[in-house]
């Protein structure tokens, strides 16, 4: 089965690179003004430019007005929305009748029952991703470095589409994956070397990992 693997929070050229070079099929950008990952609108879209036909470029925001989103599908040209707030499902179907764009919403899982609030989003959300809860104090919805228990994703109907995220890492992506099995990938933070500061050498890394655990559980 292919994995999607998405590399979220760039913001240099030589970490983007890193990500195209190791056959990223989503590289994520970061619209949140807290984010240690935070760009504008005007670098990402320099960045993109160079993964027009390698990798999907992703926007992340969160809870964002039209004016914002306006200025970043301007700027980005992204080929997919990720909204990692609270949006509801109406402003979820909003989003991709404006832009016309996939979207991916995320949910913030910590038990079972998370996954209840999947249900209002089946009919307009194009993609799922599923992240820890941040930790008590965080201001960050996500990219807090903190996992979840992925056995529970086990129990999700095999024809849900999604990203697995929160606290990924080269070290245990090979027991997500075989815990999981999950259509694709998210990571951010498991591929810095100090908060919202990408490291070209993890991220070769991460993809290492990754290609190992596959070929492991191929055999
Ligand atoms: O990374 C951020 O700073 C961020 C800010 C606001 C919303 C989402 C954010 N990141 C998302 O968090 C997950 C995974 O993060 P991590 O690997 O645990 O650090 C991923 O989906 C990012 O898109």
């Amino acid at each position: 089965m292919a994995l999607d693997i998405k590399i979220c929070g760039l913001s240099t050229a030589e970490t983007f690179d890193a990500a195209l070079g190791n056959g990223a099929s989503h590289v994520g950008f970061i619209f949140f003004a807290k984010s240690p990952r935070n760009v504008s609108p005007a670098l990402a879209g320099q960045l993109r430019q160079s993964a027009t036909g390698r990798a999907e470029a992703v926007a992340v925001t969160v809870d964002a007005d039209d004016a914002f989103l306006d200025a970043i599908v301007a700027a980005v040209k992204p080929d997919m929305l990720q909204l990692h707030g609270k949006e509801a499902p109406e402003r979820v179907a909003d989003v991709k009748a404006r832009y016309g764009l996939p979207v991916m919403k995320a949910f913030s899982i910590r038990e079972a029952q998370d996954f209840d609030a999947i249900v209002p989003y089946g009919e307009v959300a194009d993609r799922l991703l599923f992240d820890a809860k941040p930790p008590a104090g965080s201001e960050l919805p996500g990219g807090n470095g903190v996992s979840f228990d992925w056995r529970l994703l086990a129990g999700l109907d095999a024809s849900v589409d999604y990203m697995l995220s929160g606290g990924l890492n080269a070290a245990n992506i090979g027991d997500a994956l075989r815990l999981a099995n999950p259509p694709g990938i998210d990571i951010s933070s498991g591929v810095e070397s100090a908060p919202g500061v990408k490291d070209a050498a993890l991220i070769d890394n991460f993809f290492r990992a990754v290609r190992a655990a596959r070929e492991d559980s191929a055999a």
